[in-house]
């Protein structure tokens, strides 16, 4: 689909590199002839992910363990990597949802998906961005969402402030720092399955799943996502700024993806609530 050097000479950082869509972003990028560094928490999880690429592809992957919560964290984690040259691409991908009735959370609980999604992508965004000014250097920062940017969605009302406080950020961030030659982008992907999202969001007392309410009538693949991620890094997108790219099959014009959880009783809230105590 692209020629294999689209991204030569790209260094890029992939926040939650080391599994899910990230892994699989990176995956892709690798392929593409990009030096990649991953960070997370879990540091043997990042480590298998960076081995594997390497084997495949022979590039230069390295792992940073970071908590992105952490905004002094963040910045040492961004000093390590300015130490070796720039960074050209940032990708803000980790994050953190689940399900719940809101009158059921708490602040600690908020602040949980908060954290990591609104503030952690910021804190890497702004790092990454004062870094490239000062040193008059180009840079992309891509963001990976979510469709309830345009629809809200009851249930993960944190992840869907969390993922609209980025769209603002990816548009507002686009004119800011347009002339400085930095590009903002986003994505807003539908269901795609992977273990996190699974675990998170769906239990195994919810419906049949979002394959059979998609317009195309399955999820996506992570293919799908990662060629997309490497056209709008790549500088074949140069001149795509501030925009947010839908990848849902079409999902979010039908449905917001939270209607059967309207469904549920409260006996089986109560049943969800118990199920994350005892885990
Ligand atoms: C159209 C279709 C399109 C469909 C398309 C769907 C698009 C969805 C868009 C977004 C998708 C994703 O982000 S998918 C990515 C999902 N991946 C992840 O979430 C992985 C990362 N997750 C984590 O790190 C954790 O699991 C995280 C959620 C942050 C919680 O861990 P923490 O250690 O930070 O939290 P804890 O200390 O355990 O708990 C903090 C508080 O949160 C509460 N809490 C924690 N988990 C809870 C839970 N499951 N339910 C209720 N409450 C919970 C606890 O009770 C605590 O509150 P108190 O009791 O008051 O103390
Ligand atoms: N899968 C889907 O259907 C959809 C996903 N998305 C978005 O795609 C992105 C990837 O999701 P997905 O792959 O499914 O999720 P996963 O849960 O599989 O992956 C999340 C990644 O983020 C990392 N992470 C979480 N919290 C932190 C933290 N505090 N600091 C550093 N890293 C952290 C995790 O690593 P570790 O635990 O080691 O820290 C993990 O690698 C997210 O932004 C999500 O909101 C959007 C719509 C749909």
């Amino acid at each position: 689909m692209f020629d294999k050097t689209l991204l030569a000479n790209k260094r890029i950082l992939v926040t939650g590199g080391g599994s899910g869509l990230g892994a699989s972003m990176s995956r892709r990028f690798a392929e593409l002839g990009a030096e990649l560094i991953i960070c997370g928490r879990r540091l043997e999880q990042l480590e298998q992910t960076a081995a594997q690429l390497r084997a495949d592809f022979g590039g230069k992957v390295s792992v940073a363990r970071c908590d992105i919560r952490d905004a002094a964290a963040v910045e040492a984690m961004m000093e390590t990597i300015w130490c070796d040259g720039p960074l050209d691409v940032l990708v803000n991908n980790a994050a953190a949802t689940f399900i719940a009735q809101s009158e059921h959370l708490s602040a600690r609980a908020a602040d949980a998906i908060l954290a990591p999604t609104l503030h952690g992508a910021m804190y890497c965004t702004l790092e990454a961005g004062r870094r490239w000014i000062a040193g008059h250097h180009k840079g992309v920062v891509l963001s990976i969402l979510s469709t309830s940017t345009i629809t809200g969605r009851a249930f993960t009302v944190p992840s869907a402030m969390a993922k609209s406080g980025l769209l603002a950020m990816t548009k507002s961030l686009a004119v800011e720092w347009g002339p400085r030659g930095i590009r903002t982008v986003a994505i807003a992907p539908g269901p795609f399955p992977t273990t996190g999202a699974t675990g998170q969001l769906r239990p195994e007392t919810r419906d049949s799943g979002p394959a059979a309410q998609n317009p195309l009538g399955r999820v996506g693949k992570h293919s799908e996502l990662a060629n997309l991620a490497s056209f709008l890094i790549s500088d074949q997108a140069g001149y795509i700024n501030g925009e947010m790219v839908v990848q849902d099959g079409g999902a979010h014009l039908r449905a917001s993806g939270a209607e059967d959880l309207l469904q549920w009783s409260d006996a089986q809230w109560a049943a969800q609530r118990a199920a994350r105590t005892k885990t």
